[in-house]
């Protein structure tokens, strides 16, 4: 039987940040991080442009989740991927690097997050980031992430600048700077051409320091209780079942559908919900799982013959095999992270800040990229940054091992598809300006924009998940909270929860960064604790 101080559930971002963070903090405690999938990335992990092959489909770095029927969405099921290995979704993501805004942590501090504000939290961005361009106010110069600027944008990326510029959207050189607002490229959690992911960056290559145990392809099957404290973790290696057991705490970083869903399968939950699938109830929780939020999105698909644009046909697939040379360099398309672009844009003047986000991406991307076309396009994605509509993580099996049930509930708030149809039409905007429109420039799926019926209908039929769900393990103030300001579950002793389920409300980008920030955070406060 293994004995650690503390024992961290999943390699996340989150997690990640959180184990190095305590192991390698002067205390030196032991440390077990234990992860479900593998050790080492694949070649299309480690290549950029790689995701393209493991987003769409199963594979032992993508879970491949789907929701529910969603009814917001004529009854279509989403789909959910997740990455799984040392790094977790950070494995098979856009690499894209940023961390909201400032009213999003301010707006957690007045929830009750105490410690949580953006003057809280923009230290720990900064600590967190080596930025290529170098430090200042805002950024890091010699923290874990690796953060640079695309090696090779291609020219269609150009052309969708120009266009948003066109229609009145200002260049931003940097969303993590003074301003969020406009248009520009991303930077990217990138390290000489190739993705630098938070395992690399947090936990650096094997041997790690004697104090960190790193157990990989295990899946924890639930904590370990003894009355109302947390004393361990309970996993299945050969076939047999064993305890491991934390002298401190035991922290999950299992992600925004894991944790919640591994909560309740340890009996921390909705308590008549837990015992009809037979499980003990260690505490009644009734808001674990619940509040999922996410940035449901809208594609416009543009069939187009611009420079710099990925496909499947011949001439498109002729160009990978010659940007194989180039990347012998770390160079070229293979470096790209596909949504090379994008911006924050008001969805009206009045609106205080952007409430919409947009990826500009080099390939068609027909859900998902599931539907495959021989032709070369781009994909102009759309997303609410702040959505109203909140859902819920449940279970579907007192089994271990089970899938989870995961019900976004899109759209049922109709705020979010009003607010979608506008960018719909933002969008639609940006595609018919020059340079992007031209002769060789047409819709995969023509819609009328003079109709508001036919589009709110086709964002129904089309609109998904741009993969950032969090909240299903809230932080707050009130006693109905999952988890307190310091992340501690409340109702329990001895356990903690400390990635992207902790987020009370959704921030307004892409989710990364702020999960690692919440994990070296969390570091912090156990650290703090210790003294
Ligand atoms: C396709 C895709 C594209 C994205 N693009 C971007 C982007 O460009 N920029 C950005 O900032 N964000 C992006 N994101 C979101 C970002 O990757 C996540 O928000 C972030 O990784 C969340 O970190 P986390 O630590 O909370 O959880 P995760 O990264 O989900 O990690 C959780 C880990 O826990 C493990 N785990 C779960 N259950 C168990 C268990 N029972 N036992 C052991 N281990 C377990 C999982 O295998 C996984 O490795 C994207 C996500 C996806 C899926």
């Amino acid at each position: 039987m293994t004995i650690a101080d503390f024992i961290i559930v999943g390699a996340g971002p989150a997690g990640c940040a959180l184990a190095a963070g305590l192991a390698k903090s002067k205390h030196a405690p032991q440390v077990v991080l234990i992860e479900a999938g593998g050790s080492d990335p694949s070649l299309f992990s480690q290549i950029p442009l790689g995701l393209a092959t493991r987003v769409p489909w199963r594979n032992p770095e993508n879970y491949a989740f789907e929701t529910i029927p969603q009814p917001g969405m004529n009854n279509r099921k989403g789909y959910v991927p997740r990455g799984r290995g040392l790094g977790g979704s950070s494995l098979i993501n856009a690499m894209i690097y940023i961390r909201g805004q400032r009213q999003d942590y301010d707006h957690w501090a007045a929830l009750g997050c105490r410690g949580w504000g953006w003057a809280d939290v923009l230290p720990f961005f900064k600590r967190g980031e080596t930025n290529s361009r170098g430090s200042d106010d805002h950024h890091g110069g010699d923290g874990p992430l690796r953060i640079t600027d695309l090696t090779a944008p291609g020219a269609a990326t150009y052309a969708f600048l120009e266009a948003a510029k066109h229609c009145g959207f200002p260049l931003n050189e940097d969303f993590n700077g003074a301003d969020q607002e406009g248009v520009g490229l991303y930077q990217v959690f990138q390290h000489q051409g190739k993705r630098f992911n938070a395992a690399e960056a947090y936990l650096g290559a094997a041997p790690y320091p004697q104090n960190l145990q790193v157990m990989t392809n295990i899946e924890v099957e639930s904590v370990v209780f003894e009355q109302r404290t947390a004393v361990g973790v309970k996993i299945r290696s050969g076939g047999k079942e064993t305890v491991i057991r934390a002298r401190r705490e035991v922290i999950l970083s299992a992600g925004a559908i894991g944790s919640p869903h591994l909560l309740q399968l340890s009996g921390i939950g909705p308590g008549d919900a837990l015992r009809s699938h037979g499980i003990d109830v260690v505490y009644d929780a009734p808001d674990v799982g619940e509040n999922l939020q996410d940035h449901v999105d809208y594609t416009a698909n543009i069939l187009s013959r611009l420079d710099g644009l990925v496909g499947y046909t011949p001439k498109a697939l002729g160009n990978i095999a010659k940007a194989a040379f180039e990347y012998r360099k770390r160079t070229g398309l293979l470096t790209s992270n596909v949504a090379e672009a994008g911006g924050f844009v008001r969805s009206r003047p009045e609106v205080d800040r952007p409430d919409l986000q947009l990826h500009f991406c080099i390939g068609l991307v027909d859900d998902h990229a599931r539907k495959m076309h021989v032709a070369t396009g781009y994909a102009l994605h759309v997303c609410v940054l702040r959505p109203e509509s909140r859902g819920r993580v449940s279970l579907s099996s007192g089994r271990a091992g089970s899938k989870p049930l995961i019900d976004p509930r899109f759209f049922s708030d109709e705020r979010d598809l009003d607010l979608l149809v506008r960018g719909a039409r933002i969008v639609h905007d940006i595609v018919e300006a020059p340079p992007l429109a031209g002769p060789a420039s047409r819709p995969l799926y023509p819609i009328d924009f003079t109709n508001e019926t036919q589009v709110k209908q086709f964002v129904r039929e089309h609109a998904d998940t741009i993969y950032h769900p969090v909240g299903t393990c809230r932080m707050g103030g009130d006693e109905r909270s999952v988890v307190d300001p310091t992340l501690k579950v409340r109702g329990v002793d001895r356990l903690r929860v400390a990635d992207a389920s902790i987020m009370p409300t959704l921030i307004s980008g892409n989710t990364q960064a702020p999960s690692a920030m919440i994990g070296e955070k969390a570091a912090a406060l156990i650290l703090d604790e210790a003294v």
